[in-house]
């Protein structure tokens, strides 16, 4: 709802309410109708501030209403009525205006807003424009170039960036003196204003048509966005108003934008944590760690203390190897002042000490492991830090999917024991894993989300099984990949159909990067590859391909030896090309086994290496590895590069159709018996026999399903 009161003089003040960011919904924006109309009304009041309680001036559109009917007063001819009236009007701005809230402050004639208050167009980010004249109003305001910056990214700003492009007036009047003064509203009303556009305004909008393209491939708002602010530069503003409503119907009834929509949510669903044993975010306690240590200081352990220490937290840097110490000590102070910069933090907040000696840690409040991926080391590793640190100083691993409980059980506190699982680079990357073993207690689970979200990552709370929830679904990935080029593809045909799909990068190229001997390491270590093994097709009683084995037994481990599925210009080079010595490889691989090589169709290419992958979030769900799809979606897209409008593979199945994902892994299963990944899980065939819930159902069905002991 919105109040209505009257200052000491001639000020009416319109309060907008609705907790927690006062979103528009249809009571609030009934509520500022009445308010308008009373202010006007009223022959006392001469000019009208609109603000937000608590703070906060609006979070936008509300977007939970987007699922239901649209009731009460539609935002546009609301703001329009707003911009019309003949009193002044002030929107005073305090905490957020986003999207909506924004636009209404649009439609106000006056924006004053406090320098720490946050401002933007954030539609886009949501599969929507801003639709509420804002793709119209902005541009006329601050011009074509920026305005199209603003709206294609979503980006949020300060006042200050505002101030700069005259979105806020510096008022040295005051708004009531404005309306004494009789001053002529009509320069105050954006949409009589020509939109100010550069002289090659088509060279700019195509330019930034090709960008948005690039960056966002297969999303729809983006290119949305651009039309909108073509219209806004080439038409009159109500024939502008026509196209941005156009647009917007479009987009409102996309798949895109409620894949969006239930992203933004479901970042924020997987920060309300519970876990299978009754702990949960509300009922434990976290502690506030102000000294960490970091132990190995690799590529992950480097990232890891410069994202600590952009948090203000002291860390003792640890490498037992001098000469990967020495480096990481030049390194990573240059990293650190570089990821400040990028976040205009003016100095880094944090202290950084290095030492070779493990005994140093002594002092700090927790500990996270980062060396080598291999147990015996982490175990050594373990025994020491837990003689070592003092006693209640929180033990973490950074490991990508070994046992956390095997490590919990070789110290002295297995209830300080978690995963803390960061994805490279670790001080970029958003997602951060937080494996919690049979015996972590709730607090040390607790601490480590809450220091996941101190350091600007979405942290997920995830069960204690091999590869974790994200590798865990990466196995079955990468392995029909790798049975896709048995059967005829090339890895070019592979990742082009994922790029297609919106993936940034193909899993071949994707593997290139982050180097193929990762993955060779851990078969190794699981006695899949290695010398004694037989070269077979099956191992432990399934298909098994040895293809990305042999690739790293020709030295060819991807981007840093300038060869892997591609080559590169030289070692560490970047840009991926087709290598023809993979294609003979593969044609002399198919020979040796006796294998026909088959024109494979890219739908077949989509199907088997997302539904495998999707197969296996059904069984991490039955499993209760994950509290609920939304950790699963929200672990892909943030670490994984799944497309952010496809909303994440488990919502992607609902929207695919759970009968249809069904019926494609028992057809895909039935043609690759020796394939149990492409087993439909029980969890998928019990929804199914449902009637297929919707994703925002599936959690409860879970729990039920559970008591009555189905799963
Ligand atoms: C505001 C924030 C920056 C605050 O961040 P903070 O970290 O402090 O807090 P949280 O993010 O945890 O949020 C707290 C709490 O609040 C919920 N929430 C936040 N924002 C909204 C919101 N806008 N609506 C609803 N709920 C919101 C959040 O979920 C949390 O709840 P919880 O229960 O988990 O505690 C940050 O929250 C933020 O960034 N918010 C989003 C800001 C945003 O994106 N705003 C834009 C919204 S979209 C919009 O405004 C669209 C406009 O352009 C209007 C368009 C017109 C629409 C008309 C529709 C007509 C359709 C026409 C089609 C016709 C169809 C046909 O005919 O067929």
């Amino acid at each position: 709802m919105a109040t209505y009161s009257r200052l000491p003089g001639s000020v009416a003040l319109i309060t907008l309410q609705n907790p927690p960011v006062n979103a528009l919904s249809a009571a609030v924006r009934q509520g500022i109708v009445d308010t308008v109309q009373r202010a006007l009304k009223d022959p006392k009041v001469t000019s009208v501030v609109i603000c937000g309680q608590n703070g906060k001036f609006c979070g936008g559109a509300d977007i939970r209403e987007f699922a239901g009917p649209m009731l009460g007063p539609p935002l546009v001819p609301m703001i329009h009525a707003i911009e019309a009236v003949d009193k002044p009007v002030a929107a005073a701005i305090e905490g957020v205006a986003l999207g909506g809230g924004l636009e209404l402050a649009l439609g106000c004639h006056y924006r004053i807003a406090h320098s720490k208050a946050l401002l933007g167009l954030p539609e886009v980010t949501l599969g929507l424009l801003p639709g509420a004249g804002g793709s119209q109003r902005l541009p006329r305001l601050i011009g074509l170039t920026a305005a199209l910056d603003l709206i294609t990214t979503g980006r949020q700003h300060d006042s200050s960036f505002f101030s700069s492009l005259h979105l806020l007036c510096v008022c040295s009047q005051s708004i009531s003196s404005v309306c004494v003064s009789g001053q002529s509203l009509d320069s105050r009303r954006l949409s009589t204003l020509p939109c100010p556009c550069p002289p090659d305004v088509d060279s700019l909008l195509d330019k930034t048509m090709v960008k948005v393209r690039q960056r966002s491939r297969g999303a729809l708002a983006p290119v949305a966005c651009v039309q909108a602010l073509m219209a806004a530069a080439s038409l009159p503003y109500t024939q502008g108003m026509e196209k941005e409503r156009d647009l917007l119907t479009t987009l409102f009834n996309s798949g895109q934008a409620r894949a969006l929509q239930y992203a933004f949510f479901s970042q924020r669903v997987v920060g309300k944590w519970s876990l299978p044993s009754g702990a949960s975010w509300d009922n434990s306690a976290a502690r506030t760690i102000s000294k960490a240590a970091v132990i190995g200081l690799g590529t992950m352990g480097r990232g890891i203390v410069v994202a600590l220490a952009l948090t203000g937290i002291s860390v003792v840097a640890v490498e037992t190897q001098e000469k990967q110490l020495a480096e990481a000590s030049q390194v990573v102070p240059a990293m650190l002042q570089r990821e400040a910069g990028r976040r205009s933090l003016a100095t880094p907040p944090g202290v950084i000490s290095f030492s070779s000696n493990l005994q140093d840690v002594c002092e700090v409040e927790l500990v996270i492991e980062a060396v080598f991926e291999d147990m015996s080391l982490k175990l050594q590793v373990f025994r020491h830090l837990t003689s070592v640190c003092r006693p209640g100083t929180l033990l973490c691993s950074n490991t990508s999917g070994l046992d956390i409980d095997r490590l919990a059980a070789v110290t002295q506190s297995p209830g300080l024991v978690v995963g803390m699982h960061f994805f490279a680079p670790a001080h970029v990357m958003k997602l951060l894993e937080v494996v919690y073993g049979p015996r972590s207690s709730p607090e040390a689970v607790a601490t480590a989300m809450q220091l996941g979200k101190r350091m600007g990552k979405v942290s997920v709370a995830v069960g204690n099984c091999p590869g974790f929830v994200g590798n865990r679904m990466l196995k079955p990935y990468l392995e029909q990949a790798n049975f896709l080029l048995e059967e005829g593809a090339t890895p070019q045909q592979v990742d082009e159909v994922l790029e297609e799909f919106g993936f940034p990068m193909g899993v071949f190229r994707m593997s290139d990067l982050s180097g193929l001997d990762v993955g060779w390491r851990i078969r190794k270590e699981a006695g899949l590859t290695g010398p004694g093994v037989e070269s077979t097709r099956t191992r432990q009683g399934r298909r098994y391909s040895p293809l990305p084995d042999q690739v790293c037994e020709a030295g060819r481990l991807g981007q840093k030896t300038g060869r892997g599925w591609y080559q590169y210009d030289g070692p560490g080079g970047r840009v991926a090309r087709s290598d023809h010595w993979v294609n003979i490889f593969l044609e002399a691989y198919r020979a040796e086994h006796g294998l026909v090589a088959r024109s494979i169709a890219p739908e077949e290419i989509l199907e088997r290496c997302l539904y495998a992958l999707i197969n296996e979030g059904f069984n991490i769900l039955q499993d209760a590895m994950a509290a609920g799809p939304e950790d699963i979606d929200a672990i892909y897209v943030f670490g994984y590069g799944w497309p952010r409008h496809h909303g994440g593979p488990m919502f992607h199945a609902g929207q695919v159709g759970l009968g249809r994902i069904l019926e494609r892994l028992q057809h895909h299963h039935h043609n690759h018996p020796d394939v149990p990944h492409l087993k439909p899980s029980t969890l998928l065939r019990r929804l199914v026999a449902v009637g297929s819930p919707p994703v925002q159902k599936w959690r409860e069905f879970i729990n039920k399903e559970r008591v009555h002991s189905q799963l």
